[in-house]
């Protein structure tokens, strides 16, 4: 609560790792937080010497960091909800699924991010396991890309009848909701499926020909956490968030050399009234 105004703030966590490009990772995901109107916070896993060519070098924080930064903001300030991006070992995992169950936060996004769009890796093969049996139990969503649904379940994923077979895979780890996301299909569309446990449900969007989708997955899973922190239900959360990264990648910025960012305030302006002059 605002003690002056007498409003409540919604309150949002990113536990990720830091992109120095600016378009993926802790700062995608305040930039999304900020657009949205909910007050972003973060705990930083990892910094990473990155621009739009891709990753350069990878600097994991301790595990001890990473809890302290955690237990700083839940001490005093709270969260209304959490997305994980970037974790990089088990050990950082272990770390954040114990404070995450110390401070009995329920609305938890993981996004689970494993290699960068140019091949880098930003989670260690051995930490599959520590994030299929420690985080998943405690997550409301999780929302993998196919490649990533792939390696997390250690089933191919061709078609429709494996999204499902995936998703009720990921389900049994303890996810309450999975959203498998559609970048990397082919076809005219990014169609994300949704699986609460019981049904499916289907988002799809027009697909953006661009070159722009730095930070796409990281901007998509920071606005679900926002739509949760604000107090929306899973799906309204989701279509926010589809609403949002889809304006974000139709704008996307043209800037460095390679794989450019999407635009965070694309969706804000898309929304305001047109001006008369
Ligand atoms: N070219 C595109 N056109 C429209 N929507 C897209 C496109 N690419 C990705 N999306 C949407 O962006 C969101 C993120 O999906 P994506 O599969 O790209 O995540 P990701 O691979 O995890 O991203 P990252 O590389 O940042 O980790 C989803 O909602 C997806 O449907
Ligand atoms: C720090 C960071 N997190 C996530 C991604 C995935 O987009 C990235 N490239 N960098």
């Amino acid at each position: 609560m605002d003690k002056e105004s007498g409003r409540k703030v919604a309150r949002a966590l990113t536990i990720a790792g830091s992109d120095s490009g600016g378009g993926a990772g802790i700062q995608a995901d305040l930039k999304t937080f900020q657009e949205l109107g909910v007050y972003g916070m973060s705990a930083i896993t990892a910094v990473t010497a990155q621009n739009t060519l891709g990753v350069q070098a990878v600097y994991p924080l301790s595990s001890e960091a990473v809890a302290q930064q955690i237990r700083a903001i839940g001490s005093d300030i709270g969260a209304d909800a959490v997305k994980t991006g970037m974790l990089f070992s088990s050990e950082i995992i272990l770390a954040v699924a114990g404070v995450i169950q110390e401070l009995g936060w329920t609305k938890v996004v993981v996004d689970p991010v494993m290699i960068a769009k140019g091949g880098s890796v930003l989670l260690q093969e051995e930490a599959i396991r520590a994030l299929t049996g420690t985080l998943l139990p405690l997550t409301a969503v999780v929302t993998p890309n196919i490649p990533e649904a792939e390696k997390l379940t250690g089933m191919d994923i061709l078609g429709r009848t494996d999204k499902e077979e995936a998703a009720r895979r990921l389900a049994g780890f303890g996810a309450q909701h999975v959203i498998i996301k559609g970048g990397h299909d082919s076809g005219t569309e990014a169609v994300d499926l949704l699986f609460d446990g019981r049904y499916f449900t289907e988002l799809a969007s027009k697909r953006i020909a661009t070159g722009h989708t730095h930070g796409t997955g990281c901007t998509f899973s920071a606005a679900l956490a926002a739509g949760l922190a604000q107090g929306l239900d899973i799906e309204s959360s989701m279509q926010q968030a589809k609403a949002f990264i889809q304006a974000a990648i139709e704008d996307g910025i043209h800037i460095g050399g390679g794989r450019g960012p999407t635009n965070h305030w694309a969706y804000r302006r898309s929304r305001l009234p047109l001006s008369n002059t």
